[in-house]
């Protein structure tokens, strides 16, 4: 470990994180009593232009009349290069409750945009004395926006998670689909040409460098690094092929873009009672290998070591923090 100790993320649950369009309050109290952890009241993408201002009053009555429990709540503001973020961000916080918990800050493309909105978001708490300081979360999902994750995850105390926005990471980086997220059928690998006129293909994961981007720089600055939407929701299949991976690669969750795929959030992100036994067994093998002056102990015909309490413990704080 470097002497610098790598900070925790916010121990909260955010296994699914739901969205809905703000321009469509009818679902709203749909959204509240679902099984998501995290919910994404939305003023980017899913609303045009026409709608934004409609929406905004429809995304504070909601905040200040639905019950959303012990949720966590957010709001997904426009980018930085339009003229409806600032409205999004003062309209909001001057006139909503402090239900709200965070505002999500799409296409993040350096530490100076989260700067633009905190001194905005600042200054709003400071004149209505609000006095629960705002999160904010943000989605990496340009080119700027990978070659500049760390600083952005290091940009402010206000940060809290950030999110894999595939669709329009795809179209900055000029990417040959229209699918969002999954798997992309021209992204493989063909086996060597050895003489057989039938060469097996390999389909490879083309969201993989920026997935462990995302996870270390969120690791390093302890923050959550959530997988963002995978828009065929026909395909439960897909969907949780996809989740699993970010998982295994040290993601905390996944969004949600209908109520069907948060089941199938939840069952990934929540480690199996297989897992959660194997880990509290490697603990206690670990605990007899100490009590007999050994770091290293056999546990089901493999090594276990030190560094195997560590991985122990991420699956049992997952699991406690759950429930
Ligand atoms: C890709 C880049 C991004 O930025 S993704 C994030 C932004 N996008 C969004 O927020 C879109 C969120 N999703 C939606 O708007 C809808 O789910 C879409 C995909 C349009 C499908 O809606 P719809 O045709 O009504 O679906 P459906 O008939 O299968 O609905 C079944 C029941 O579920 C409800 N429902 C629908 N969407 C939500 C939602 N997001 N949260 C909660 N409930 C939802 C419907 O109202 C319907 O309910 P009921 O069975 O009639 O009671
Ligand atoms: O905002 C999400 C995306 O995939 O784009
Ligand atoms: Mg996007």
């Amino acid at each position: 470990m470097s002497f610098i100790v790598q900070p925790q993320a916010p121990a909260r649950p955010n296994r699914c994180q739901l969205f809905g369009p703000g321009s469509r309050p009818q679902i709203f109290e749909k959204m509240a009593g679902s099984a998501a952890d995290v919910i994404n009241l939305d003023l980017e993408d899913s609303v045009a232009p026409g709608d934004k201002p409609q929406a905004r009053k429809n995304i504070i009555e909601a905040i200040n009349d639905i019950d959303w429990g012990n949720k966590t709540l957010s709001v997904r503001i426009n980018g930085l290069d339009t003229p409806y973020w600032y409205a999004d961000v003062v309209e909001v916080l001057e006139q909503a409750g402090d239900r709200i918990d965070q505002i999500m800050i799409p296409k993040a493309g350096n530490a100076k945009d989260i700067y633009a909105v905190d001194a905005l978001v600042t200054a709003i708490e400071a004149a209505k004395g609000r006095t629960k300081p705002v999160g904010f979360e943000v989605i990496i999902e340009t080119a700027a926006g990978l070659a500049h994750v760390e600083e952005i995850a290091a940009s402010s105390p206000r940060m809290r998670a950030m999110s894999l926005g595939a669709a329009d990471y795809a179209a900055s980086m000029g990417m040959q689909t229209t699918g969002i997220g999954g798997t992309q059928a021209n992204y493989y690998m063909i086996a060597d040409h050895d003489g057989d006129a039938s060469r097996p293909t390999y389909l490879v994961d083309p969201w993989h460098s920026v997935t462990v981007a995302i996870v270390a720089a969120c690791r390093t600055h302890g923050l959550l690094p959530v997988d963002g939407p995978f828009g065929d929701f026909s395909d439960d299949a897909g969907y949780t092929a996809q989740a699993k991976r970010s998982a295994t690669l040290g993601m905390v969750g996944k969004w949600a873009i209908h109520p069907k795929q948060v089941a199938l959030a939840n069952e990934v992100f929540t480690p199996s009672a297989e897992q959660v036994t194997e880990a509290r067994e490697i603990l206690a093998a670990m605990e007899q290998a100490e009590k007999d002056g050994a770091g290293a102990a056999v546990y089901k015909g493999r090594l276990v070591d030190l560094a195997s309490i560590r991985q122990a413990h991420v699956i049992v704080k997952q699991a406690e923090m759950i429930g």
